[in-house]
């Protein structure tokens, strides 16, 4: 396969398999740098194991004839500190790991987002000190900076890992449901800044299940469905109710409002 430098993921036949189950099933898919991308299936449908191809936590089944199945920024060899240091991740796993390290500021949480690591608080250079207060700032989030990160509310966690995410200024963005825990204030100041960030020309790749957070720079849409793709395309091509009722196995309908702003109710229920 002729692999460009220009795609930040590129999946040939991947396979992944948790606990003796097949949970990527031979998946093909590709996004190119500067394709904003949202992915959506249901529950269990594979979503977060995707993104974990895409930050080297998991491993595919390897192809019998030597074939890379992931290949990540052009290359299917990465040092994995290397790899994420380039990222910007918000995803339920990096912040359960986080959350495992009792001493670990948020102000260390931020740093070691350059690393790709987990920082050492106070062996950190006064600019990068100065610039991971902008970023708390940024996400409302400085009065938090020498807390410790497993003390913090839900909503307050994830804003500093949206700090941490932006703090390094990635190529991508990779947002596994980034507002989980936030209220409804902070989640619209959010999606805005996602937007912000996307036209600014870095690649997002956001994974979620609320149509409401498919701000219009994201003009491509990945349904899964238990595993595999099941539609892949311009949003517009993709989001029908007949596409999203196949992936949430369920009639669902789509809804348009006035603003623009989408949302899914399932046929036959009152909104
Ligand atoms: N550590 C694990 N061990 C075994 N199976 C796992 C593990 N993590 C995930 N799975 C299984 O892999 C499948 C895909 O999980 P994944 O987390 O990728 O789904 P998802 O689409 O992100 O789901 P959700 O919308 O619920 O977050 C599920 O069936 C899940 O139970």
């Amino acid at each position: 396969m002729n692999r460009s430098r220009a795609c930040l993921l590129e999946l040939d036949r991947a396979t992944v398999r948790r606990d003796g189950h097949v949970v990527l099933d031979a998946l093909d898919l590709t996004i190119p740098m500067g394709r904003h991308t949202a992915i959506l299936g249901a529950n269990g449908s594979g979503k977060s194991t995707l993104i974990q191809l895409l930050t080297r936590e998991l491993h595919p089944l390897a192809h019998e004839d030597g074939r890379a199945p992931v290949c990540v920024l052009g290359r299917h060899l990465w040092d994995v500190r290397d790899l994420r240091g380039r990222l910007g991740i918000v995803t339920q796993r990096l912040h359960e790991d986080l959350r495992s390290l009792p001493s670990l500021t948020v102000h260390a949480v931020v740093v070691g987002a350059t690393l790709g690591a987990i920082a050492d608080g106070n062996a950190v250079d006064p600019m990068l000190h100065r610039r991971a207060l902008a970023a708390l700032q940024q996400m409302q989030t400085v009065h938090l900076a020498e807390r410790r990160y497993a003390t913090l509310s839900a909503g307050e966690a994830r804003r500093v890992l949206l700090a941490r995410a932006l703090f390094h200024a990635p190529v991508a963005l990779l947002l596994d449901e980034p507002s989980s825990g936030l209220d409804v204030v902070a989640r619209a100041r959010l999606m805005t800044q996602i937007g912000r960030i996307a036209r600014a020309g870095t690649t997002l790749v956001l994974v979620t299940h609320h149509l409401e957070e498919l701000v219009p720079e994201i003009g491509h849409v990945v349904l899964l469905r238990a595993g595999r793709v099941l539609a892949d395309g311009p949003r517009d091509v993709v989001l029908t109710d007949a596409l999203l009722s196949q992936t949430f196995d369920t009639p669902v309908h789509i809804r348009n409002d006035a603003d623009g702003m989408l949302s899914l109710t399932i046929a036959g229920q009152a909104s």
